[in-house]
């Protein structure tokens, strides 16, 4: 069975509704941040300290490689998964959904949990802005298919991913 991919900036839900998506799909989910720090043993936040973004990134690369050769998991990816062509390229393999918020949403989410490290010590909502700026394209040409995830509960996401799944 192919991979559902979740892919969309930080605080789209792609955590969240990746979880309870599994759950009504009965596939295993998987997170690739949460892989990450795992395998590491520190949070992002550290590897982004002592490696820096480079670092963190060709970890993200390896961490996408090893799980887009497993089947039949929903993968919830980091925000800035599409950055890379060779992640692109990976990503193609499974059903790509994009999970598209407004900035305003991902700010209100984004700060109720600290461990982002591009969001430390700078404006948020302009970090986000040029963020999106960046990766918007990305996203939209990337994607099997596009959500809106703001301002709804999680449940009503997850009920429209299932039936466009229904409909292929
Ligand atoms: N549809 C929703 N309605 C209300 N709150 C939501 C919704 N989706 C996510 N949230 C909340 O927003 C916060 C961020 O969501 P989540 O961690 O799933 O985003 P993410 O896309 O995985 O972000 P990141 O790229 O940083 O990992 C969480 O606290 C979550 O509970
Ligand atoms: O948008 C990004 O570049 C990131 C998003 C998070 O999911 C993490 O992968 C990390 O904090 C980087
Ligand atoms: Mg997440």
């Amino acid at each position: 069975m192919q991979n559902l991919i979740l892919i969309g900036p930080m605080g789209s839900g792609k955590t969240t509704v990746g979880k309870q998506l599994a759950k009504r799909m009965r596939m295993d989910f998987v997170d690739s941040d949460h892989m990450i720090e795992e395998r590491c043993g520190v949070s992002i936040s550290t590897i982004f300290d002592i490696e820096g973004e480079d670092g963190f990134r060709k970890r993200e690369t390896k961490m996408l490689t090893e799980l887009c050769e497993r089947n039949g998991i929903v993968l919830a990816t980091g925000g800035g998964a599409v950055i890379s062509e060779e992640n692109r390229i990976l990503l193609r393999k499974g059903y790509v959904i994009y999970l598209k918020t407004s900035i305003e949403t991902q700010l209100a989410r984004t700060q109720k949990n600290q461990n982002r490290p591009l969001l430390e010590n700078v404006d948020a909502e302009t970090k986000l802005e040029e963020l999106m700026e960046e990766r918007g394209r990305l996203y939209e040409q990337e994607a099997d298919l596009i959500v809106m995830s703001g301002d709804r509960i999680v449940s009503k996401v997850v009920d429209e991913i299932t039936e466009a799944l229904e409909q292929l």
